[in-house]
Order: structure tokens, then C-alpha cells, then sequence
């Protein structure tokens, strides 16, 4: 059956209108509904100078692609006229509206897959709604307490147990529960949705050095190392903890399918680093498959015509991909 994807182009003063209009100008095995508001896609082609016909989405589900320069538009009303590169408050609503329609279409199986853009977490929280990501937001919508922010690139794929929270915050939300749900979230989507065999996977430590024995702190002692033995006696191939600093090294990732950060800053700096541009967002443990962009709004680039639009056509084949997979499962 033809994928159908929903694709949100989030925050409407950044770059990912931009990226739906340029998404438009290749072809895509698959029919991509954008949710999102039609005069601010209009208002972005002409600024692009791309071509790009508009099509009114019906409800009723796309049976061939969305044939090259055309887009199929989920009309969601922005509350003010959108300019570019210029936050506007009253524009939070919008995006929370957006990608309430996407996922709302997924978890009724309209759509197949979420691809979103990047979003400003910012001034949604400015416009008084508490919103910390997608990733949070789309858990709470599916109520799923425990989903895993991966990011994969490359000969690199990072997963992380902590995401958006204060880094004071991060030690006390490292708990066996908790690590235990990531490490085994990430195995079986690593084994059932990736199709690697015996996944090894590296675990960091939390602390420099790995705690250095408990005298650099205790989390690997108390928290990390007992659940990765529980983990190990079920039959998960986890390496750790290991020091975060030393372990990025093709003499330990060459044979890992993937690694695991405790925290944000712990892991994607590294990854963006390796393939900012090149690296897809995906969400593992939600109901639905959810693919994302590696960067942010950057709003200094929209309507400039000179963006890298790399990651969201990593993203959408990415959806792609794991859409096609979970027909043949
Ligand atoms: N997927 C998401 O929704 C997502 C991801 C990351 C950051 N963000 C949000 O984006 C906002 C801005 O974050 P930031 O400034 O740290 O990161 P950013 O990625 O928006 O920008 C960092 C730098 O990279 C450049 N850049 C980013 N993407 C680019 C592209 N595709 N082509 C060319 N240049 C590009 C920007 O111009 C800027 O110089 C924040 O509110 C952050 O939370 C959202
Ligand atoms: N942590 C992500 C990154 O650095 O790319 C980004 O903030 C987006 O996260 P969500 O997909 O949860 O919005």
C-alpha cells in the first residue's frame, strides 16, 4: 500500500515552510499531506521562486505520489500573517495545532507516518502552552510514559535517556526504570524495525570517566551497571559504562549498532558534528513512526533560498522506509 505521510513544517517563521516547498520539487514514493497553512506555503514559494501547485487535501486517502510540484495541503489557519525569520507569539497555537492534526491522523491510521520540521520550543511556551518537543509532546498524545529520542547518521546512530530537561535535573531522572525502558525500547526497534541482529550497544556513564570507580560520582554504581547486568542476563549485548569521552572512536563504534547518552549535550553534539544535515530525528516506543529533522528553526535562513534541505529528505525517506518495513512485518 502506498505510504502516506503527514508532514508538519512547524515553527511558520523559520525554514521548514521552506523545506515543504523544496520537498515538493522531487519525487517521492509516497503521498505527503503537509499540515500547515496555505497562504504561508504560497507566501514562501514566491519568496523561493519555485513553482509549486497547492492542492486542497480532501480526507480521503491518496491511492498514487504526490506528483512532482505539487503539494497536498491540511489547510491549519495560522493566527497572524507569518514573517519570515520574525517569532510571533500568537503563532504558537498554530503549531501545536499542527502537529495535533498529524498525530491525530496517525493514531487513527489516516496517515502512516509524522514527519515534522523544527518547531520553536520557545515561543510556543511564550504563547503559555508547556511544551518541551516533539518527542514529549507526541508521548503525552499517545500516552506512552516512555519513548526514546534516537538520532542517526551515517555509521552512527545515538540514542539518549534523558532529552529536554534542565541538565540539574538529569541525575535524578536517570532511574532503573527508566533506563531499563530506553535500553529495551531501543533493542527490539535496533532487532524488529532496523534488522540488526545481536545489537551491540554502548552505553555512556554518566559522570566523567565513568564515575572513575565511585570518587568522580556514584550513578554508574548504583544505577547504570545494575541494570545493564539485569539487561545482560536477558540477553542484550550492552557495553558500559563506558566513558562518554573516549568511547566516540571508530575502535568501539565500527561494531556498535548503536550508543546511548544519559543525557542531550552528552550525545548530539557528537552526532551533529559527524552529520549535521545528514541525520535524521526518529522517535522510538510511540505508536506510530515519527521521523524528524536534525537541526532547528533557524531563522536567520528562512525565505533566503540557501538552505541544506539534506536532513528533511533524510527524514521523509527515512518515514519511508520504516513505513514500507512495518507492511512487511
Ligand atoms: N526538530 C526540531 O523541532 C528542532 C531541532 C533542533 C532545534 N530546534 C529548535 O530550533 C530553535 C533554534 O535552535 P538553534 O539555533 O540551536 O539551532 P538551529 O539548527 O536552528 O541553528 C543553528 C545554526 O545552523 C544553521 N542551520 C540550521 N539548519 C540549517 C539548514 N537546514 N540549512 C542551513 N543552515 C542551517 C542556522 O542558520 C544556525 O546558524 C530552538 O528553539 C530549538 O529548540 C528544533
Ligand atoms: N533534541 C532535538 C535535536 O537536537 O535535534 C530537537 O530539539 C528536536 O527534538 P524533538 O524532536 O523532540 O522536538
Amino acid at each position: 500500500m502506498l505510504p502516506v505521510l503527514a508532514f508538519t513544517p512547524g515553527e511558520p517563521a523559520g525554514i521548514g515552510p521552506d523545506l515543504a516547498i523544496m520537498m515538493s520539487q522531487q519525487h517521492w514514493s509516497a503521498a505527503i499531506v503537509v499540515c500547515a497553512d496555505i497562504n504561508l506555503l504560497r507566501q514562501r514559494a514566491e519568496q523561493l521562486a519555485l513553482t509549486v501547485e497547492l492542492r486542497p487535501y480532501n480526507g480521503q486517502r491518496p491511492t498514487s505520489p504526490t506528483p512532482k510540484g505539487v503539494l497536498l495541503v491540511e489547510h491549519i489557519p495560522l493566527a497572524k500573517t507569518a514573517t519570515a525569520g520574525v517569532l510571533n507569539v500568537e503563532n504558537g497555537p498554530y503549531v501545536v495545532d499542527t502537529l495535533t492534526r498529524a498525530s491525530e491522523g496517525n493514531l487513527s491510521g489516516e496517515f502512516d507516518a509524522i514527519v515534522t520540521g523544527p518547531v520553536h520550543k520557545g515561543i510556543i511556551n511564550d504563547a503559555g502552552i508547556a511544551f518541551s518537543g516533539h518527542t514529549e509532546f507526541f508521548a503525552n498524545l499517545a500516552n506512552k510514559n516512555d519513548v526514546v529520542m534516537m538520532l542517526a547518521t551515517e555509521g552512527l546512530r545515538v540514542a539518549l535517556v534523558t532529552t529536554h530537561i534542565p541538565l540539574a535535573y538529569v541525575n535524578k531522572a536517570i532511574t532503573p526504570d527508566r533506563l531499563t525502558k530506553i535500553l529495551t525500547i531501543l533493542h527490539n526497534d535496533l532487532v524488529y524495525k532496523f534488522g540488526e541482529v545481536n545489537p551491540k550497544i554502548l552505553v555512556c556513564g554518566l559522570n566523567p570517566h565513568a564515575g572513575e570507580n565511585g570518587y568522580l560520582g556514584r550513578e554508574e554504581i548504583e544505577v547504570i551497571e545494575p541494570v545493564l547486568n539485569e539487561l545482560r542476563n536477558k540477553g542484550l549485548n550492552l557495553h558500559g559504562p563506558l566513558p562518554a569521552d573516549t568511547l566516540f572512536q571508530p575502535k568501539y563504534l565500527d561494531t556498535a549498532a548503536a550508543v546511548v547518552a544519559m543525557y542531550h549535550d552528552q550525545g548530539l553534539p557528537v552526532l551533529k558534528y559527524k552529520g549535521f544535515g545528514n541525520a535524521v530525528n526518529i522517535t522510538l516506543g510511540l505508536p506510530f513512526i515519527r521521523t524528524s529533522v536534525d537541526h532547528g528553526t533557524a531563522l536567520d535562513m528562512a525565505a533566503t533560498g540557501n538552505i541544506n534541505s539534506g536532513s528533511c529528505q533524510l527524514a521523509i525517506q527515512t518515514a519511508i522506509d520504516m513505513v514500507r518495513a512495518s507492511q512487511n512485518e
